[in-house]
């Protein structure tokens, strides 16, 4: 569906509630099933690439029951999954072909792994390639890198894994086998990615090491099932956020953010680029961090974006990208190369749109230059089916001097349904 969004004639006022985690919500299903018993999770996204997990994890044989509060996992214990009859889809989901390949090259059965076109041309051997070494058999096109993945689980040994990508799906699949492997399993990565999969290990009785940049963990552990609470994703959050920073007068509240340090780079970045926010009621919900946060239109100034960050905010870079065309100065986004493989060339994706509605922005090799402030005008944006760059483009509408119509808007409910309801309720409220 293509939606057209009118440029804000009126401040944003009010407040929103921000979804449930996408990458807690993937984990506490993926960990209920393999753990002993039955759990109960709470504040779980109903996107489409949590529903995806759901379905998956069901083919194994896992019986999940959904209402409208919670969701309902009856798990098996470590060796309770059944072989699959029908090839295991994943949809548009890296995160689940990835950490699922981590738990199935623990299974003593034959499974394939499939999704969309998206998904189709993601590297997969970052994670089938550790997986192989822990003695798991693996397949796929060009040799184990692109779907479908056919795996064969076994006798695993473990391995000390040094990512050359600081990467929490190749940390969490390689993890995840380990709990499968004899001896003991460590990652180590260039920057420390996001610790949901150490954290909620925890929380189901695993006993996880971890330092600045590794985590380990010893094979032939029990996960015991637990019950959990998903606080807000700040990755949606970012974007509402966004949308307050950017609009003339706005003033809003964005409530239950996810505040995990190895995810809040996009919050230290609007800091530093002057953004007029603050948090509030700051608490611990579900072993993670949260508050809500209170945004205000902002004159913003430009920043750098590098290094030890990029892995704490990889998946607002498309929003920052947008943030940037209306700050003051030069922003330069550096050692992001990972952005290439996302649901779209993220670089290119995000540096042709916004050109296309009149910024001025230029691709780099691992990142992106962009100089503003620049008066956007509107016109047609592509989504590319990718999600943060459909809301990305809708937030640009709000900005420009004319509407601008975002092509293949569906792909938004991947990881926050109900969106553009959101968005034009807050447009509502100025009054
Ligand atoms: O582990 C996770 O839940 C995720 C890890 C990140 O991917 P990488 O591990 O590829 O960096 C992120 O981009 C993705 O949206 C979710
Ligand atoms: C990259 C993303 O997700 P995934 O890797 O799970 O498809 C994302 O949500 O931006």
């Amino acid at each position: 569906m293509d939606i057209t969004i009118e440029p804000a004639e009126n401040p944003l006022k009010g407040s929103v509630i921000t979804p449930g985690d996408k990458s807690i919500s993937h984990r506490a299903v993926l960990f209920a099933s393999i753990a002993e018993g039955k759990s109960v999770i709470k504040g779980f996204l109903r996107g489409e690439d949590c529903l995806s997990t759901i379905s998956c994890m069901r083919s194994l044989g896992i019986v999940i029951e959904e209402d409208a509060d919670s969701i309902t996992v009856m798990g098996k214990g470590p060796y309770g999954l059944k072989e699959p009859a029908e090839l295991l889809n994943v949809g548009n989901s890296g995160t689940t072909i990835r950490l699922l390949s981590g738990i199935l090259a623990g299974q003593p059965f034959s499974s394939v792994m499939a999704g969309d076109d998206s998904i189709a041309r993601r590297p997969m051997r970052r994670v089938t390639g550790p997986l192989k070494m822990m003695n798991a058999t693996v397949d796929g096109r060009e040799f184990a890198n692109y779907t479908p993945l056919w795996m064969r689980g076994g006798d695993l040994q473990g391995v000390h894994y040094f990512s050359p990508v600081a990467s929490a799906q190749v940390k969490s699949a390689v993890l995840l086998a380990g709990l499968y492997a004899s001896g003991k399993t460590t990652v180590t990565e260039p920057f420390k990615s996001r610790d949901h999969t150490e954290r909620m290990l925890r929380t189901f009785g695993v006993n996880v090491e971890t330092d600045e940049k590794s985590a380990s963990l010893k094979g032939g552990q029990k996960l015991q099932a637990a019950d959990v609470f998903v606080p807000g994703d700040v990755s949606s959050a970012a974007f509402m956020i966004a949308a307050g920073a950017l609009v003339q007068g706005s003033h809003l509240i964005v409530e239950n953010v996810g505040l995990n340090p190895t995810r809040t780079g996009v919050i230290d970045v609007l800091k530093r680029m002057d953004a007029d926010m603050m948090l509030l009621n700051e608490t611990m919900l579900g072993g993670e961090p949260t508050a809500d946060i209170e945004i205000k239109y902002s004159r913003l100034q430009a920043v750098t974006i590098e290094g030890s960050d990029i892995p704490r905010l990889i998946d607002e870079i498309p929003v920052l990208a947008l943030l940037a065309t209306q700050a003051d100065g030069k922003t330069v986004i550096k050692d992001a190369a990972e952005l290439k493989v996302k649901e779209t060339n993220r670089i290119d994706t995000v540096v042709n749109q916004l050109n296309e509605l009149g910024a001025d922005c230029e691709a780099t090799d691992d990142g992106m230059i962009i100089n503003g402030p620049s008066k956007l005008k509107g016109g047609n944006a592509e989504s590319y089916h990718d999600h943060r760059i459909g809301m990305t483009m809708a937030l640009a509408g709000l900005i420009s001097e004319t509407p601008v119509k975002v092509k293949d808007t569906d792909a938004v409910a991947v990881s926050y349904p109900g969106f553009f309801e959101e968005l034009e309720r807050l447009r509502k409220q100025h009054v």
